[in-house]
């Protein structure tokens, strides 16, 4: 009809599909421009900063490191205010005060998590569910919105976690941090060269996380099984960017039929998912072949009174795969601090030598469990809340959602809005934290700061979706200090000034739901070869009766 118009007007067709294609772009751009304006209208009261046209705030946050430009803003706006990423509608919980009304005082009010297009509905493709079953089931716990069986996977993965649980996990923790310093001895040729530490870093992670879900682990960083994992959570991680994916914030471009990220995000999902179902058919058939090791998913199966369904089991063991994700980034950054501060680590290795002595041991033969059971060397507990508070690493947390229409302030948030929690904010909140840009452990060791229980690690979150596994990841993190403190002088790479240790610009990679230190190597001296190796022994091929693979 409109090129009939152009020909009646006598204009070449060249020119004729010119204009039709800017008409068909003007219509586009302001069907999109009236929607925004009036999804933004849907949080009256809230302040926020002023966008442009058509994109809203994106500009200011995209590649840049959203947390900072946000706790910047919020001395402008406010403790909670709103922003637009092209579309869609945001609200920013940037002060403790805030954050435990709406996280806490008012826990249901954002008890669900979004459903974006990116990662609902291209990575982890939502099926046609059953009349009967939630379109989220194979989701992990942290991407599922609330709904019944959200909560029975929440439910699950917190029995797993739970205090008393993990200390049963004790052998397991005590076994990968040791497999752990063998790696880095290692590969270090024994203190000679300096070693790339972030698939070591990740094969501790990993291996933990695989013990504990479904009895296994993999006995080498190299196996194609964990080249496999590593890639695949990597790119869960950008696909879970709060602020990077345009398609997330203007629905038209999701049916650009040029683009080939909706069938490599869709890749990327299945790949995920096999992985998860091998691991899971392999631990059936060793519960039949009555060969499998105690774990939390070998728990539910063969537990009679269990609800949940395969697809469920799969959410609920992908959230712990993906855990692995969060710690990786901790001992990354803890380790570039040591390097940069080795006041700190005399400090910390001496606390060590002295606990070991004083408890009558041999400081020749190597931290056990029982040195780290119950974090009991306050100078290292210490520390390793610093490092959580000063490089926490989900610096936005998780993206919640308004599980219903919530009033804040008097502004209005409604059901399905997104909230983000910006916990980089928190842990360096100043009416909680005095002088919180310096890091300095002995904060959490002052009786007036513990006698405040807002003096907290925000790290992991707040109220009813918080991080289950945060007993496990102090357990975690203080064992594998202790033993590197023990084993290793930690020094920079020969020739190179070390990694770059700033919160901000030591990390490059915005992109990603974490925020992982840039790649270094260290150098991993031997503080006495003769004990580590004595303490080391042999390389085992098993692990409680259990090969690894
Ligand atoms: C340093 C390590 C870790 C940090 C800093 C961390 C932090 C977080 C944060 C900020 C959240 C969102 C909390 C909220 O919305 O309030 C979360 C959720 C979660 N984390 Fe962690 N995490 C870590 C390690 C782990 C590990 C090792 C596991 C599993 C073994 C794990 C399992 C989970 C699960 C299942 C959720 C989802 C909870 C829900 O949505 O109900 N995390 N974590």
């Amino acid at each position: 009809m409109s090129l009939n118009l152009f020909t009646a007007l006598d204009v070449p067709w060249y020119l004729a599909t010119i204009y039709a294609a800017l008409g068909a772009t003007l219509v586009v751009l302001l069907t999109h421009e009236v929607s925004r304006l009036l999804t933004q209208s849907t949080l009256s009261g809230i302040p926020g900063p002023t966008g442009l046209p058509i994109i809203g705030n994106l500009h200011q946050v995209k590649g840049k490191p959203a947390f900072e430009v946000y706790r910047q803003w919020a001395k402008t706006y406010g403790p909670v205010f709103k922003i637009q990423l092209g579309s869609m509608p945001i609200v920013v919980v940037n002060d403790n005060d805030a954050a435990r009304e709406l996280f806490i005082s008012q826990h249901s009010a954002v008890m669900s998590r979004p459903v974006t297009y990116t990662f609902h509905k291209t990575v982890n493709y939502i099926p046609t569910a059953e009349k009967h079953e939630s379109p989220f089931e194979t989701f992990s716990v942290g991407t599922s919105p609330w709904d019944a069986s959200c909560k029975q996977k929440r439910r699950a993965a917190a029995t797993a976690l739970n205090m008393t649980a993990v200390r049963t996990y004790a052998p397991i923790l005590e076994f990968e941090t040791k497999e752990f310093i063998r790696e880095l001895f290692e590969e270090g040729n024994h203190g000679k060269n300096a070693v790339y530490l972030k698939p070591l870093i990740y094969h501790l992670s990993i291996n933990m996380s695989l013990t504990l879900n479904y009895g296994t682990r993999l006995l080498t960083f190299d196996s194609p099984l964990f080249r496999e994992i590593f890639e695949v959570e990597a790119a869960i991680s950008k696909f879970r960017s709060t602020s990077e994916h345009l398609a997330d914030f203007f629905p038209f471009l999701r049916y650009n039929p040029f683009s080939g990220q909706s069938k490599y995000a869709r890749d990327i999902g299945n790949r995920r998912k096999a992985v998860n179902y091998k691991l899971l058919d392999e631990l059936q058939e060793r519960i039949q072949q009555d060969t499998d090791r105690p774990c939390i998913i070998g728990n539910v199966l063969k537990d009679p009174q269990a609800k949940l369904s395969r697809k469920e089991l799969l959410g609920v063991s992908m959230s712990i795969v993906a855990g692995a994700d969060s710690n990786m980034p901790t001992l990354g950054w803890t380790i570039a601090y040591l390097i940069q501060n080795p006041e700190w680590q005399s400090r910390l290795y001496q606390a060590l030598k002295e606990h070991i002595l004083e408890q009558g041991g041999d400081l020749n033969e190597g931290p056990g469990y029982a040195t780290a059971e119950e974090n009991t060397i306050p100078i290292i507990d210490a520390f390793v809340r610093e490092i959580l508070r000063f490089f926490p690493p989900l610096r936005m947390g998780i993206p919640r959602a308004a599980y219903k229409d919530t009033v804040y302030a008097g502004g209005n948030i409604p059901a399905g809005t997104e909230v983000l929690l910006n916990i980089w904010a928190l842990n360096r909140d100043p009416a909680i934290f005095t002088d919180p840009e310096t890091f300095d452990p002995y904060r959490w060791l002052d009786p007036v700061n513990k006698a405040n229980p807002r003096h907290y690690v925000y790290s992991f979150g707040l109220g009813a979706r918080n991080c289950p596994a945060s007993f496990l990841t102090y357990r975690i993190l203080y064992l594998s200090l202790i033993r590197l403190l023990w084993a290793f002088q930690l020094e920079a790479e020969p020739g190179t000034d070390g990694p770059d240790c700033h919160p901000i610009h030591g990390s490059k990679n915005t992109a990603a739901l974490g925020q992982p230190i840039d790649d270094y190597n260290a150098l991993l001296r031997p503080r006495n070869v003769e004990a580590l190796v004595e303490w080391l022994g042999e390389k085992p091929l098993a692990f409680g009766g259990l090969k690894s693979e």
